[in-house]
């Protein structure tokens, strides 16, 4: 197939509630949503769910754009291939920025699932039916508004809940947390809070029995987290760390994480995170898939790789609604019961776009023919 025509739209909408992380707080998303045309008339949607600012990786959303327009769309558009493979080689010599190729990478998975008529399940080689869902929960100024909401979520039916903390809100949280719900699966998210000097207080965490906790060091450390893996009980789980395969093997073989949590975003598409997912089976550490507040599009992209079989513990791909009063699918992601169903019976991502929603929420639009 050829590429012929590229749009980019800048989609902004409010988040139900402010999502608050150890680096900062945010009410509003900013995502790219791409659409490919093939000469066909074919049509490929994907979604490049950057951060605004560059908190959580160093990309944001300018700098997305800035490669999308002056580096990636031009080295792809009039372009012919058949594969995935030959598609990402277009731009191989392009380093970093993976948000900004994972927005046009998984609008072509899609593109070429429909053109083989087949789900991008499938075209993945995924093998489960369904998905199981957690649910991430940002820091709360008190602690009744946080258990009001784990209670909300595990009565809808969430299989795990996630817990943001940072220094000062930690322990205590965690604390009252286990007194009301003991056995609830936990897990803890410190987004690069801490450092190896909290060894001893981090220790105190394995009384939790904590599922793991993620990304306790810096963003770009696999070391430090190697020897804090080796005093902890609690499995450590790489996120902002891990950003290509190589990069996941060696954290495997330094033994830097028991798990990793696999951001298509953060690693450039979804052939790469199928890469991490099949070298984290070899070395029989299991994967989930988490999320960047994804619309509707990149949110369906995760439920199918999550039908993947390492994907094996339920992550952060919830219902669209626990973030958005509407959303850019048709029919939205949800999670009944805690488990999003994975289509299989329309070729591509298998959610329809609702393009009258998206140009309500339009905040620019860019195209390249
Ligand atoms: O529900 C989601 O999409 C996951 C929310 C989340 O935890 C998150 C959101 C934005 C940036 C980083 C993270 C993270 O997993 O660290
Ligand atoms: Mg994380």
């Amino acid at each position: 197939m050829k590429l012929v025509r590229i749009e980019l739209y800048h989609v902004r909408m409010n988040l139900k509630d402010a999502f608050e992380t150890s680096f900062g707080r945010k009410s509003e998303l900013n995502h790219l949503i791409i659409k490919l045309y093939d000469e066909s008339g074919a049509i490929g949607w994907g979604e490049t769910a950057s951060p605004s600012k560059p908190d959580y990786c160093p990309e944001t959303l300018e700098t997305c754009l800035h490669m999308q327009r002056d580096f990636l769309i031009p080295a792809i558009l009039g372009k012919s291939f058949d594969t995935v493979e030959e598609f990402t080689g277009f731009y191989e010599w392009v380093r970093g920025n993976n948000f900004a190729k994972a927005g046009l990478e998984m609008a072509v998975w899609d593109l070429l699932a429909k053109s083989r008529g087949i789900s991008l399940s499938k075209m993945l080689g995924g093998t489960r039916p369904y998905i199981e869902s957690g649910v991430s929960l940002g820091i709360e100024p008190d602690i009744n508004t946080l258990l009001s909401k784990i209670e909300k979520y595990l009565a809808e039916g969430y299989k795990r809940i996630k817990l943001k903390i940072k220094p000062g809100r930690d322990l205590t949280v965690l604390a009252e947390v286990r007194r009301h719900y003991p056995d609830v699966p936990l897990t803890a998210d410190a987004n690069s809070a801490y450092t190896l000097k909290d060894i001893a207080h981090l220790k105190q965490f394995d009384r939790f029995n904590l599922a793991m906790i993620e990304q306790p060091l810096a963003y770009d450390d696999i070391v430090d987290h190697a020897l804090l893996q080796r005093e902890l009980e609690t499995p450590v789980c790489l996120d902002e760390s891990i950003h290509s395969v190589e990069n996941a093997r060696h954290a495997l073989e330094l033994g830097s994480c028991r798990v990793i949590n696999i951001k298509p975003g953060r690693v450039g598409g979804l052939l790469e995170a199928r890469k991490i997912h099949d070298v984290c089976q070899q070395y029989d550490v299991p994967v989930w898939c988490g999320g960047m507040h994804e619309y509707g599009i990149g949110r369906a992209h995760n439920v199918a790789l999550c039908s993947l079989p390492n994907f094996s513990m339920p992550g952060d791909v919830s219902g669209s609604d626990k973030y958005f009063e509407e959303d850019l699918t048709q029919p939205r992601v949800l999670a009944p019961n805690g488990r999003i169903t994975v289509p299989t019976d329309n070729p591509g991502i298998g959610y329809e776009v609702n393009e009258e929603t998206l140009k309500r929420h339009l905040a620019g639009t860019y195209n390249f023919t």
